[in-house]
């Protein structure tokens, strides 16, 4: 993972990219998180190339800002909101994915403002 400790920035982006490491982190632990770790199969879910245009996955999140690929944090947030948004739009909200993602959801918004803070 990107060494926090690595002054390729400023300090003030340093900080930002371990808040980021350290919520993706909380994000892939979290035990609703199993249906977002990794890419969806393309070919083992019918409709989902069709429905979800930009496809995201935690996994995806972790290796873009591994190659420091979040120049600012709104990027980032972007990324693990269309997780979600992805989620909502191909999943029914009763259901054991959309629970998943809604909890997701939740959970990260909250870490998220605490990490503000
Ligand atoms: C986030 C998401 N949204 C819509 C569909 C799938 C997914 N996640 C993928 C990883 C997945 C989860 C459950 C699955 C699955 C694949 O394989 C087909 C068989 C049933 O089990």
């Amino acid at each position: 993972l990107v060494s926090c400790t690595k002054r390729t920035k400023t300090p003030k982006s340093e900080l930002a990219v371990c808040r980021y490491v350290l919520l993706l982190a909380e994000l892939e632990a979290h035990q609703d998180a199993w249906p977002f770790l990794r890419p969806v199969k393309l070919k083992s879910v019918p409709g989902y190339k069709k429905i979800i245009k930009k496809p995201m996955d935690f996994f995806t999140i972790k290796e873009k800002l591994i190659n420091n690929m979040y120049l600012n944090q709104e990027n980032f947030v972007i990324d693990v909101n269309l997780v979600f948004d992805n989620c909502q739009k191909f999943n029914e909200d009763d259901s054991e994915i959309g629970r998943a993602g809604h909890r997701m959801k939740r959970f990260f918004d909250k870490r998220w403002t605490e990490l503000l803070h």
